[in-house]
Formats: structure tokens, sequence, C-alpha cells
């Protein structure tokens, strides 16, 4: 793998942020054609956020490539950058929430290549482990005194059904990236948009997106959506004419039932990062 400066990594994930919102047709997402079940956001929300993040993330790389204490204090400097990104973000955007997701995962991600690239002995995923070891159990030890009204959904996920959601991805060194994403991109047919969308489909499959049970209320949603997503990779994926057909059936599916996959579309943004790392697309 070849080594990228700080700037180049920051490009790459502004980039990768840009990149995933313009892929369509998603079902459950904005895309430049259609705000999808968001009717709060367009794509142009999305790009005055990506380049409000601009500068966290050219923070993010900054931190990981200059660490050289222990890496659990890495994190520690992300999430304070973190929530000023989360600020960030929502003065660009006039509230609405369309990166919180990916400024946590990415934020992660980024850091963990810069620091990477300086220990070459180690693999990114280690480094994310590392970096996080124990973040579930930290951030979910005092939810159940929380009251109910203040607990975010992926808490109350947790409480409700054991469910550790992003973190427990996050902690795990993001396998829907690593050992889903970018092999399918990888070894998908078509243009780099139907690559890319068979990513996304493939990280559905396989993952568990508490956006999507979050909004339709409901466990049983996941099954569902995964078996609408295998099917079209099983017929060759979004670039076949059956494909095609069966994903604009459910963006159509998906906008009737007002069902988002926010937490999927942060593991594709992750996925475009590292293909741009590994010079893949
Ligand atoms: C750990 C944090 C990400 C936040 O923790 P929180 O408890 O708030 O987390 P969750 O509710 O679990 O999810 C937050 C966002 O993460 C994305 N996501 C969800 N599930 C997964 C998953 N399994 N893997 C990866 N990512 C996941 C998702 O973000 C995306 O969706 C958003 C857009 O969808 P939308 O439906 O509109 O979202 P809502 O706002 O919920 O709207 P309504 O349903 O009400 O209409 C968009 O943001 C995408 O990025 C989840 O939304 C982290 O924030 C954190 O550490 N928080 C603590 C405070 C802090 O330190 N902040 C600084 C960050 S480093
Ligand atoms: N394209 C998109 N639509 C809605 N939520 C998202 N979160 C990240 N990307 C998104």
């Amino acid at each position: 793998m070849s080594s990228f400066s700080v700037a180049q990594l920051a490009n790459f994930a502004t980039r990768a942020l840009i990149y995933e919102v313009s892929v369509n047709p998603k079902p459950g997402l904005v895309d430049p054609v259609s705000s999808g079940p968001h009717p709060d956001m367009t794509v142009f929300t999305f790009i005055d956020s990506s380049l409000s993040l601009q500068p966290y993330l050219q923070l993010c790389a900054q931190l990981g490539d200059s660490w050289t204490a222990e890496l659990p204090g890495l994190f520690k400097e992300l999430r304070s950058a973190g929530v000023k990104a989360e600020q960030a973000m929502f003065s660009a955007t006039g509230g609405i929430n369309t990166h919180k997701g990916a400024i946590f995962s990415l934020g992660i991600l980024t850091a963990a290549t810069a620091y990477q690239q300086r220990h070459p002995e180690l693999m990114v995923p280690q480094v994310v482990k590392t970096m996080l070891a124990g973040l579930s159990d930290s951030d979910f030890s005092d939810v159940a005194a929380k009251p109910a009204t203040a607990l975010t959904a992926g808490e109350r996920l947790y409480l409700d059904h054991g469910i550790t959601g992003v973190r427990g991805e996050a902690e795990a060194g993001f396998p829907s990236v690593f050992k889903v994403g970018l092999p399918t991109l990888q070894r998908a047919q078509g243009t780099l948009n139907e690559r890319l969308l068979d990513s996304l489909l493939s990280i559905l499959s396989q993952f568990t997106d508490t956006n999507l049970i979050h909004r339709a209320g409901t466990l049983s949603i996941l099954p569902v959506a995964q078996r609408q997503a295998l099917a079209i990779l099983r017929i060759g994926g979004t670039h076949t004419t059956t494909g095609k057909m069966l994903l604009r059936k459910m963006n159509t599916d998906f906008m009737q039932q007002n069902l988002s996959l926010g937490g999927s579309a942060d593991m594709l943004i992750l996925t475009i990062f590292m293909a741009f790392v590994e010079e893949s697309i």
C-alpha cells in the first residue's frame, strides 16, 4: 500500500462522503435524484455537510499521524473533536443530522489509517480494535439510569435488545467494511455506481443497521430488508436488468415504509475511503 500525506487522507475522507451521496438509486437514502425517506435533506445538504467536516477530517488524520502515546488516548481526542464537528455539521445544514454516524466512524478510520502508515507492522482493523477496546461496555455502563426521554436510538436498542450498533461494529474493527464492503467492491461488475450499489447491498445483507430498526420500530425489518438485498446480489448485482428492477422495487418499498439505511450508508462511506487508500477505485 502507498503512503499518503495527512492532506491526501483528509481529501480521501471528504471525497468518500461526496461519492456516497452521489450513488443512485439508493434505497432509504438521499441521492442526487431523490431525497428518499428524508424530506428534510437533499444532495446539496450533504455537500454542505461534507465540506463543513473537512477541517475535522484533516485533524483526525493529523492526530493519527503524530500519535505516539497509547491508542485509547487517541480515541478520547477524536471524540472531543467529533463533538465540535457535530456542531459544524449542524450549523452547515441548518440543524439537520446528515453525518452524525460518519463523524464518529470516518473520524476513527481516518485517524487509524494515518497511524497505521507510521506502524506498517499493524493492520488498520487491528489499530481500530486497540483504540476502541471496551467502548460498548463503557458507553453503555450507565444507560439504564438515564431517563427514557434522554436515550438515543442506539442506547434504547441496547437496553431493550442488547444490540451494540455502531459502537459494536467499530469496536470489532469495522468487519462490514473490511470483510464485506471492500471485497464486494473489488469483485462487483458494472459501472462504479453499480459496484458501489452492490457494496451497499452486501453491507446491509450482513450487518445490523440500527437506523433501519429504529425507523421501522421492530427488529423483524432486518431479515426482510436483508433478503431483498441478497436477492439482487444473487441475481448478479445491480448491473443486471433483473437486479435493476428489484432495486427499483426495493426503493419503492423503503419510501412507502419510511425506512432509512443511514448505518449502512456510513459503512459504504468507510468502504469508499479504504478503496481510495488501497488505490482500488
Ligand atoms: C456513537 C455515536 C455515533 C452516537 O451514538 P448514538 O447513541 O446517538 O448512536 P445511534 O443512535 O446508535 O446512531 C447514531 C448514528 O450512527 C449511524 N448508525 C446507526 N447504526 C449504525 C450501525 N449499525 N453502524 C454504523 N453506523 C450506524 C446513523 O447515522 C446515519 O444516519 C443518520 C441519518 O438518518 P436519519 O434516519 O435521518 O437519522 P435520525 O437523526 O435518527 O433521524 P430520525 O429517524 O429521527 O428522522 C446520519 O447521521 C447518518 O450518519 C445513526 O444516526 C457518536 O455520535 C457518539 O459518540 N456520540 C456521543 C457524543 C459524542 O461524543 N459525539 C461526538 C462524535 S465522535
Ligand atoms: N445518503 C444518505 N442519506 C441519508 N442518510 C445518510 N447518512 C449517510 N449518508 C446518507
